[in-house]
């Protein structure tokens, strides 16, 4: 697994006085990683960080020995992300064209291409929609789309940032079975605390602050009296 390496991390966005994230520091070494805390507590901004969407103020950030700052180009191939809406990410007009297209910089052409994005989508049920207009797609089965075309570059590294949050039950279900079979790294941020049973470590960040490291039952205890506290 690569290490994610998060050292003295400070970070305000331009117009905002009050920084998101305030001396974070963090090695991560684990296959299973779960990132949990309040709304606006800075964990997208972390997600951020570890593949250089956000580079920090102060501190570094590197993943397997690449620093975000210096090497972005690097780390984007090394770090593969899902954002929560996955509208954001679909960029083709049919679900075979999107994955296809997250293979552009690969060197397949023709059968070999085809046979590739035609594995992946079975891999992720898709396989009977692989001509279907992407937009058409349910949201459960669009999630699905956005992390097959993520998971086709190969990335070492799969962050996906609060990926069940607008599914039902049965998706949720698919996408927690889904990330639960993956061989890759991942980190998860999610709401959905059940998400983070079986997961190696969690992070729980308050007010822009790493609070609390721990296995997921401690984890979760402490974000829930966190929280406790605020009411
Ligand atoms: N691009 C941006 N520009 C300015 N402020 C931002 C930007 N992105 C996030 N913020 C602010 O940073 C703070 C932390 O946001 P962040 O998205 O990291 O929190 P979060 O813990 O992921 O929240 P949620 O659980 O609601 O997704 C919030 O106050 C938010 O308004």
């Amino acid at each position: 697994m690569p290490l994610i390496d998060v050292d003295g991390v400070s970070h305000a966005y331009p117009a905002q006085r009050r920084p998101v994230l305030q001396d974070v520091t963090v090695h991560l070494t684990e296959r299973r990683i779960g990132v949990i805390g309040a709304n606006g507590s800075g964990k997208s901004t972390f997600a951020r960080l570890l593949n250089g969407l956000v580079v920090p103020q102060t501190g570094t950030v590197t993943v397997d020995g690449h620093d975000t700052r210096r090497d972005g180009r690097r780390v984007r191939q090394l770090v593969g992300f899902c954002f929560t809406d996955p509208d954001a990410q679909i960029v083709m007009p049919t679900v075979a064209e999107d994955v296809a297209f997250s293979l552009r910089r690969r060197d397949l052409r023709g059968q070999r291409l085809e046979d590739r994005v035609r594995a992946v989508l079975a891999r992720f049920g898709l396989d009977a929609h692989a001509d279907h207009p992407a937009h058409l797609l349910s949201g459960g089965q669009k999630q699905l789309l956005a992390l097959a075309s993520v998971l086709v570059t190969e990335p070492a590294l799969l962050v996906l940032d609060e990926p069940t949050t607008l599914l039902d039950l049965r998706n949720a279900a698919l996408i927690a079975d889904l990330v639960a079979g993956l061989a890759e790294q991942v980190v998860l941020l999610t709401h959905q605390l059940e998400l983070l049973d079986g997961f190696d470590r969690v992070l729980v960040f308050d007010e822009g602050r790493l609070v609390a490291d721990a296995d997921p039952a401690t984890a979760v205890e402490h974000y829930r009296r966190l929280m406790r506290a605020r009411r």
